[in-house]
This record gives structure tokens, sequence and C-alpha cells, in this order.
């Protein structure tokens, strides 16, 4: 008679509530007045002068953070944060908690699968899968405190002994003194601001690269501000100083735009782009279109680690990196477990940026942040993704089930 020895079973997943926070975080464009990521950013709204100055003028806080909590029936508790806020709050109280109470955690396709299908009339990307990454975002925390392992661990194991960065904000001479492998700057003129603002913009880079040396990696993000005309000039005056890459130049729906601009740019400079894309499907576009060099997903905007995991599989046979959009543990989690994601963006979210402060502040207690611009695989050596909810900071539970 063979032994045989009773599999551990888990507590079944017994609450999951939603709540809303203001101010920072994951939704880390609701940030206070003189913030660098509030200044003059070139947007598609920029073609309106009364909202070109600021992003929050035409709402792009308005959402604000989602946070998901997921209870099991023996009390742990696994959260996570993303952008989605109160609309968000209404999607998991109401419509998606159905699919996980009273499962097992250990479930996550079928949850996944069901979110996703049963929320397709409305849903596909944006706030509706944000709202399905903040619950599967929670729901591998939850299996990581009842499992006592990282959630990197559970996804492969460290494929490398550190993290290394490369740092998002207004001064890359900074990141370059704070040990950042690169700085990406936001775009500050779009084509609605002509030729001088293009001259503006390649003035500002000039003044970086000299900043900076011939050899520190720098790059625009452009937010979906530009047409594939615009882009091209940009990044043809731009060849010379030698910016690395031209990130979301374009509307994420102009896969035919991006197919162009990968054509146009100068040989060596690569082109960017999948923070604001969603599920595997939609990368697909990206990838088999070839519109991009490296795909930029958000581990909390793209379906979660279950649906990122699919993403970057499609992405390795495609011979493609993938580099998360900042989403501070919840991609170091997953880029220190994938070959093809050698590095990882941090977000600098002080106002400056002349400090590195944690990317999610002030939402998680220990979120780790790079030293000298790299983070030790050990760093994440706790249940989950290491992190605790600060439960001092005013969240609001705007639904109920
Ligand atoms: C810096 C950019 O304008 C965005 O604010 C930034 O969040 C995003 O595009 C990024 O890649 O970090
Ligand atoms: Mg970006």
């Amino acid at each position: 008679m063979p032994i045989v020895t009773p599999i551990k079973t888990l507590p079944k997943i017994k609450h999951v509530r939603a709540f809303t926070v203001r101010g920072g975080g994951a939704d880390y464009h609701d940030q206070g007045e003189g913030h660098w990521i509030d200044d003059h950013i070139a947007t598609p709204m920029s073609r309106y002068p009364e909202y070109r100055q600021s992003r929050q003028s035409f709402g792009i806080n308005v959402l604000g953070t989602l946070v998901v909590e997921i209870e099991a029936e023996d009390g742990t508790i696994g959260f996570a944060v993303t952008t989605g806020g109160e609309p968000a709050a209404f999607i998991v109280e109401k419509h998606l908690a159905r699919f996980l109470e009273g499962r097992s955690p250990t479930d996550y396709e079928k949850i996944w699968d069901q979110m996703y299908f049963s929320t397709q009339y409305y849903g596909r990307k944006g706030l509706v899968v944000n709202a399905i990454s903040g619950v599967d975002l929670a729901l591998w925390d939850l299996l990581g405190k009842l499992r006592q392992e990282p959630v990197y661990h559970m996804l492969g194991g460290a494929v490398r002994d550190e993290l290394q960065f490369y740092a998002t904000g207004a001064r890359p001479d900074v990141a370059k003194e704070l040990g950042f492998i690169g700085g990406k700057m936001p775009l500050h003129h779009g084509p609605a601001e002509g030729v001088e603002g293009l001259q503006k913009n390649i003035a500002e880079l000039a003044d970086m690269r000299a900043k900076c040396g011939p050899d520190f990696w720098l790059m625009w993000d452009c937010w979906m501000a530009l047409d594939v005309d615009y882009a091209t000039r940009l990044a043809i005056a731009a060849h010379e100083l030698g910016l690395k890459w031209i990130e979301e130049a374009i509307s994420p729906d102009d896969y035919w735009g991006y197919q162009q601009l990968k054509r146009n740019v100068p040989k060596g400079m690569l082109v960017t782009t999948g923070e604001h894309e969603a599920t595997r499907w939609g990368f697909r576009m990206l990838l088999e279109m070839d519109c991009c060099d490296i795909i930029q997903p958000d581990v909390g905007w793209c379906g979660g680690v279950t649906e990122l995991l699919k993403i970057s599989a499609l992405a390795d046979a495609h011979g493609k990196m993938v580099v998360p959009h900042g989403s501070s543990v919840y991609s170091y989690h997953f880029v220190i477990t994938r070959h093809n994601s050698p590095f990882a963006e941090f977000l600098m979210m002080h106002p400056g940026p002349t400090e590195v402060v944690p990317m999610f502040h002030p939402q998680l207690i220990g979120e780790p942040v790079p030293e000298n611009g790299r983070l030790k695989a050990s760093a994440l050596d706790a249940p989950g993704f290491g992190v605790e909810l600060n439960r001092d900071i005013a969240m609001h539970r705007p639904y109920s089930h």
C-alpha cells in the first residue's frame, strides 16, 4: 500500500474588500503642488492650452488608489494597491468578489479567467483590468503569506542576485549621482507647441547629456502625446545626443503608427511602449505587429501577475525585453525571476526629484528602495510581496456586498 502523505490545503477565501485612498501611493500622479510629475508634461491633452501646464488639470489623478484586501478563513490577509479608486472599488465589491469568496487561493487561474470573461462585455482594458489586477496581486500576496514564501519564489526564483534600475524623473543628472543605470525624462512639449517646442525638447536633452556625460542612458517618456511625424522628427534630432529610447510616443491604440515609428527611428534607437496596454491579447498585437523593442506592462494595470506571466512568455518567444512600468514591489518580484527582464524602472516620487523615496509612499510599510541604483534579491525575502498596508492613512470603503 503506497504511503499517502496528506497534501497541505490552504484556508478558503472568506472576504474580499475594496478601499480607496488619496494622496500619492499607487496613483502616483496624485501629488501635491510643485511636484516634477505635474510640470508642463506633454500629453494628448496638450493640444488644449488650458490643459497644457498641469496633467492634474485634465484629471490624471481623478481615480486615486484602489486597495484590495482578501481575507482567508484563518484570518490571514493579502492585499495590494493599484490605480482605480472608487469606480474600481465598485467593480471589485459588486462584480469580482463573487469569483473568490468560498474558493481556494490556489485557484488563481480559474479566478482570473472568470474575472476577465465576466467583465469582458464592459472591460478588456483600463479601469476594469486595473481592478482585476488589484485582486490578482492581492491573491498572490495572500498565497505568499499563507505559504510563508515571497512571491518571487513562487514565480520560479531569482535568475540574478540583484535588480538594477533606471530612474524616471526630471533629473537624470541626480539619478546618475545616485547610481542608477539611466534616467528617463518626461517630454515637456508636444506637437501643439510647434517647432519651437521641439527645439526646447532638444535643448533640454542636450543640457542633460552635457550634465550626464556621453554614456549614461537618457530616455524620453512621451506619455502618448505625439504623432508619428513629430516623434520621427524628434527621434532624428535626438539621435546625435544619444537618446536610448523613445517611450510611448503615440496613442496605445495606434499599433500601425508604432509599426511605422519603429521603422522611422534612427538605427540603434529603441521604441518602447505598453504601460497603458492590457492582457496577453493586447501585447500580442504589439509583438506580432513589431511595434516596439521593449514592452512595458504595468503589473497593476495589465491583468496582474497571473496575466503578466503569459505576456512575458509571449514576449520571450518574440525575443523582446519586458521592463514593467514602475509598480514598486509588484514588478520587483516579477523582474528578478525573468531573463528577458534585465532591469527595472524606479519612479522617483520625491518632488525634486533629488532623493530616493519609496515609490508608493506612504501606502506600503516595508517598501524596499534601490541603494546605488540596485536592490538585492534578498531584500524581497518576506512572505507575499513583503510589504504591509499602512493603516494609519485614511482609507474609505465606498461599497460592500
Ligand atoms: C513620467 C511619465 O510622464 C509618467 O508620469 C510615468 O508615470 C510613466 O509614463 C512612466 O513610464 O514612468
Ligand atoms: Mg511611461
